[in-house]
């Protein structure tokens, strides 16, 4: 496979709002600048209210060129021309503004549809034979091989085999990962490329709803649904773009009752100076924006509603392994009790380990054969297979023994129902491992407990600093693990997270997401195993690790392709920024409306009675220039604003109501002042030229 199919998330590491403004490709622009006109048809700018009535005003004055008489009174033809030529620029400026923040995603797009080529896949059937088909003919329940070099052919779970698995297609991170059955780490996604050893997978996803395909037309913005917050402004802009209507038609019949004839054009030049075209024209680039942003960091949001719900989130809640941790829980040691030897132990261990494809199963096997244990046969034996509710995993035989291992408090539980003791010095030995943040499984044969296995686990590295910003932002970190209460504490504590609660069931983790939503809070949740998908699915902004299950994924809204359970933190300052940006537009839009009106109303006077020259008291040229200058800054100051739009308002972490002061005081009065600045300068510039 060749490099160039790496979706290109060029600079993961990049911050919110460091990112260049202007860093456009010249062809980006060609293509945004076609695009703007093509939007210019009215079946597609009807889904923008406020544009649209602007390009209503464009056609009446374009009329108005042409028949300058058309509505009785005989009208300017060049001032008629001059009001309809700015109104389509402005037009044009906000369907390019929309165009542009379009246009990146596609790019992005474009670079995950090659990886996304139809293969050829190698399908296992009935009989054992394997039959060549072509990726798209391939449905849920398959079952493939994949070889080194293969590309995987569709999205699934490994059910046999260990392999590593070059995801650079997807992920841009290079270094290969393993992939093997069972366990949090069994998922694969279509489009990535197998780089040694074989492994044999079931396909998970019927063609064209794969990982990737969901991947490609969220970030082309396909499926973009307008969110709440879009839904709820939108609403607020045609409420007022209606009011502003019926406030201009009205001058109509005021002005003929005092003899006084106000243009038609001059009528549409009023409008569309006072209905919030700023905002109107940059809304849909506000948010098709964010969601790049997303992108830019790894991260595939698939809603921009989760996005912005991630901009209020109160509460984070993390699962331990995988997720907290690099989730490779290994057999480190056996550790025998009430007087066991260390090779019966292993024995046991191993026993209860045959059937167990999780990764913790297959190192007990690891370490039982490096300290020369023979292995037990598998022979009619019966696997209980290991489950997020029970805590234990084991082996049955056919003479009715039976072996299991599991979480301490599990087996001891499960030893003391068949009337078996606990050794003496079992809770001592499996508190100090846990006192080193290690998992203790209880190994027991029967109903006596042998002993102990170690399983070790990493802190993924850098939590605890980031963990300290989410405290700044004011979020606080809960982790939910099925650990034991030792283990997670110690955890708990080396990762820097607020609270913690251990020994939780999936449904402990469900329960404690409904709990804080029930006081109001918006809830974050970051997994990666199947027992997490519930959560995954219940709470506001569900991040599934990119490592994880399909089912964490499929739950997830989010999925982080670096799997850092961090990541949240940018995702959070974008849905802030997001917040942020249209909010302070949208004050900066209706500011300025208020301050054209100003500047237009006294115009419009003075055209009809030429004898109050007092009220020009920003010294404007002529009426008619004072009008089209009005118009000119409502049109320019759209390009003018793109930068901000797509970059975002910088985010630093503050109070609420510091934070809507400072934005108030800047966009609010900065909105009311520009203006008047600004259409007096064109009005200059107007005067210079004629
Ligand atoms: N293969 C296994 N066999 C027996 N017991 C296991 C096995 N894997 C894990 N356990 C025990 O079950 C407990 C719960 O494991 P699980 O992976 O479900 O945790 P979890 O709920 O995902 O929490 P987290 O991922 O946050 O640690 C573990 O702490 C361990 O004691
Ligand atoms: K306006
Ligand atoms: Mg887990």
């Amino acid at each position: 496979m060749d490099t160039s199919n790496k979706a290109v998330i060029e600079n993961p590491v990049m911050l919110p709002g460091t990112e260049p403004a202007s860093g456009q490709r010249p062809s980006t622009i060609k293509k945004a600048i076609v695009e703007a006109f093509i939007k210019l048809n009215p079946a597609v700018m009807i889904k923008n209210p406020v544009m649209f009535t602007v390009e209503a005003g464009f056609f009446i004055t374009l009329i108005l060129t042409v028949f300058p008489g058309i509505f009785g009174e005989p009208s300017d033809r060049i001032y008629n021309g001059a009001v309809s030529m700015i109104l389509l620029v402005t037009i044009l400026f906000a369907n390019f503004a929309e165009a542009l923040a379009e246009g990146r995603g596609r790019a992005q797009a474009e670079s995950l549809k090659k990886s996304k080529r139809d293969v050829e896949a190698k399908l296992l059937v009935k009989d054992g034979s394997i039959v060549p088909v072509f990726s798209p003919e391939l449905r849920k329940g398959d079952i493939v091989l994949a070889e080194a070099n293969d590309i995987i052919p569709g999205d699934g779970e490994v059910i046999e085999g260990v392999a590593s698995v070059d995801e650079s297609a997807i992920t841009g991170e290079s270094a290969p990962v393993i992939k093997e059955a069972g366990g949090d780490f069994c998922s694969v996604t279509g489009g990535t490329r197998v780089a040694s050893d074989w492994i044999k997978i079931r396909i998970t996803a019927e063609p064209g709803e794969s990982f990737l395909d969901r991947m490609i037309s969220m970030v082309e913005g396909a499926k973009r649904k307008k969110t709440p917050n879009e839904i709820a402004l939108n609403t607020l802009l045609i409420s007022l773009t209606l009011i502003f209507i019926v406030v201009c038609a009205t001058l109509v019949p005021i002005g003929s009752y005092v003899d006084v004839h106000i243009p038609v054009s001059t009528l549409i030049a009023l409008l569309v100076c006072l209905i919030p075209t700023t905002i109107g024209g940059l809304l849909s680039a506000i948010g098709i924006a964010g969601m790049d942003r997303v992108t830019k960091f790894n991260v595939i949001a698939m809603s921009g509603k989760a996005v912005e719900a991630a901009g209020d989130i109160n509460t984070l809640i993390l699962d331990k392994t995988g997720t907290i941790t690099y989730g490779n829980r290994m057999a480190s040691e056996f550790i025998p009790c009430g007087g066991y030897s260390i090779g019966e132990l292993s024995e046991a261990a191993a026993e209860s380990s045959l059937h167990d494809e999780t990764p913790e199963g297959k190192s007990i096997i690891g370490l039982s054969k490096k300290l020369g244990e023979r292995l037990p046969t598998v022979k009619n034996s019966i696997g209980i297979e290991f489950k997020a509710e029970t805590r234990m995993s084991g082996t049955d035989f056919p003479d009715g023994r039976a072996v299991r291992k599991g979480a301490v408090d599990a087996v001891r539980r499960y030893v003391e129902s068949f009337g078996g003791t606990i050794p003496g010095d079992m809770d001592k030995l499996a508190e100090g491992i846990a006192r080193e943040g290690g998992t203790p499984l209880a190994v027991a044969d029967g109903n006596k407990i042998l002993g102990l296995v170690y399983l070790k686990d990493t802190v993924k590295p850098g939590m605890k600093e980031r963990f300290a910003e989410l405290r700044k932002m004011g979020i606080k970190t809960i982790m939910c693990t099925g650990d034991n209460p030792l283990t997670a504490a110690t955890i708990a504590r080396e990762a820097g997270v607020d609270d913690y609660i251990p020994e939780a069931r999936p449904e402990d983790k469900l329960e404690l997401i409904r709990r804080e939503q029930g006081e109001g809070k918006l809830v974050a949740m970051s997994g990666d195993g199947t027992n997490d998908a519930p959560a995954l699915a219940q709470a506001d902004v569900g991040v599934a690790m990119n490592s994880g299950t399909a089912a964490a994924k499929e739950a997830a809204n989010m999925v982080d392709l670096d799997s850092d359970p961090t990541k949240i933190i940018e995702v959070i300052a974008i849905g802030k920024q997001l917040l942020m940006t249209r909010g302070a537009l949208t004050t900066f839009s209706i500011a300025n409306d208020i301050a054209k009106y100003f500047a237009i109303i006294p115009a419009m006077l003075l055209l009809a009675i030429p004898e109050m020259e007092s009220l020009n008291l920003m010294g404007l040229e002529t009426p008619e220039s004072a009008i089209l200058s009005a118009l000119i800054f409502n049109a320019v100051i759209i390009p003018i604003l793109i930068p901000l739009a797509m970059k975002g308002i910088e985010y630093v972490p503050m109070s609420a109501t510091k934070l809507l002061r400072k934005n108030l005081l800047i966009y609010g009065l900065g909105g009311v002042v520009v203006p008047f600045a600004g259409i007096k300068l064109i009005d200059l510039a107007l005067a210079f030229v004629l």
